[in-house]
């Protein structure tokens, strides 16, 4: 069975990667061998070689210990362009073998004991064509993690990303407030939860907190998962990432 799971947010720059390099660092920190993917990039930083790179794929790498030589197996697809990848690619002349994605997902899901995914924008995201962020998470049937904001206009956000979830018979496995501050939290982020939690009917698995300046050093990252056992519903997570008792994709 493939053990895993697929972080999608209600839109761009939420924090999927800070999310998936949060759980994949707690998982090391426990001695699991962790495997990380982000199998489409876009906007990524061109090197002095003039060859696009994923910072997503260099935060996932070092947050689940994986060295440089692995980028290609974590990353095989990055893009330039600051667009969805489907424009992105189609702006450099490229076409998206989408199957190549989907083989790169199963393959670091073969070798690892459990797998963070890191998808691309939303659920909605152009990859190829008419191929969404959503055609590659039903292919993958793996459980499903929504990162939504705590602030003004994440109700209507994760209502509309959790309907569209359900529409396209993705069942979501639960929702994480990123970038949560307990000790300032008003009435708007208060209540912000309590509809996100009413209208979704989806379980909260964490307040994540802002973390100042978050680089990619190694020191940083055991911090990261210890933010993460502290914030997040880890042990939950992993029973997901099992396929125990969740309302997932059934896994063969
Ligand atoms: N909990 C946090 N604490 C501090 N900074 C954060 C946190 N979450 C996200 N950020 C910052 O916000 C920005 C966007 O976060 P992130 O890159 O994780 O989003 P994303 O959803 O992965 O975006 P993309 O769609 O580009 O992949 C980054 O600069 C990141 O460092
Ligand atoms: C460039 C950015 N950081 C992401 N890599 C791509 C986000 C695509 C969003 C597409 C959309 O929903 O409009
Ligand atoms: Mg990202």
């Amino acid at each position: 069975m493939q053990k895993g799971l697929f972080i999608t947010a209600t839109d761009t720059g939420v924090g999927k990667t800070v999310i998936s390099g949060a759980i994949a660092a707690a998982l090391k920190r426990r001695g699991i061998n962790v495997g990380v993917v982000k199998p489409v990039a876009s906007g990524g930083r061109v090197n002095t070689s003039g060859q696009p790179v994923s910072e997503d794929a260099t935060f996932l790498m070092a947050a689940a210990g994986m060295a440089e030589e692995r980028r290609q197996e974590v990353n095989p697809v990055c893009l330039a362009a600051a667009l969805t990848p489907a424009v992105a690619a189609a702006e450099c002349g490229m076409t998206i073998d989408v199957t190549k994605l989907i083989t790169a997902c199963r393959a670091m899901l073969n070798q690892s004991e459990l797998t963070v995914v890191e998808g691309v924008g939303g659920m909605a995201a152009p990859v190829w064509k008419d191929y969404l962020v959503a055609d590659m998470m039903l292919e993958l049937k793996l459980p499903v993690i929504l990162v939504v904001k705590p602030n003004l206009g994440t109700i209507n956000h994760t209502v509309l990303a959790a309907e569209y979830a359900r529409q396209r018979s993705i069942p979501l496995a639960g929702i994480i407030v990123n970038c949560w501050d307990e000790a300032a939290a008003t009435v708007l982020e208060r209540s912000n939860l309590a509809y996100i939690k009413l209208l979704t009917g989806l379980p909260v698995l964490g307040k994540f907190p802002s973390l100042a300046g978050i680089p990619a050093g190694q020191a940083s990252m055991v911090a990261l998962g210890q933010a993460a056992e502290q914030h997040l519903a880890i042990d939950h997570i992993i029973g997901m990432m099992k396929g125990e008792d969740c309302p997932c994709f059934r896994q063969s």
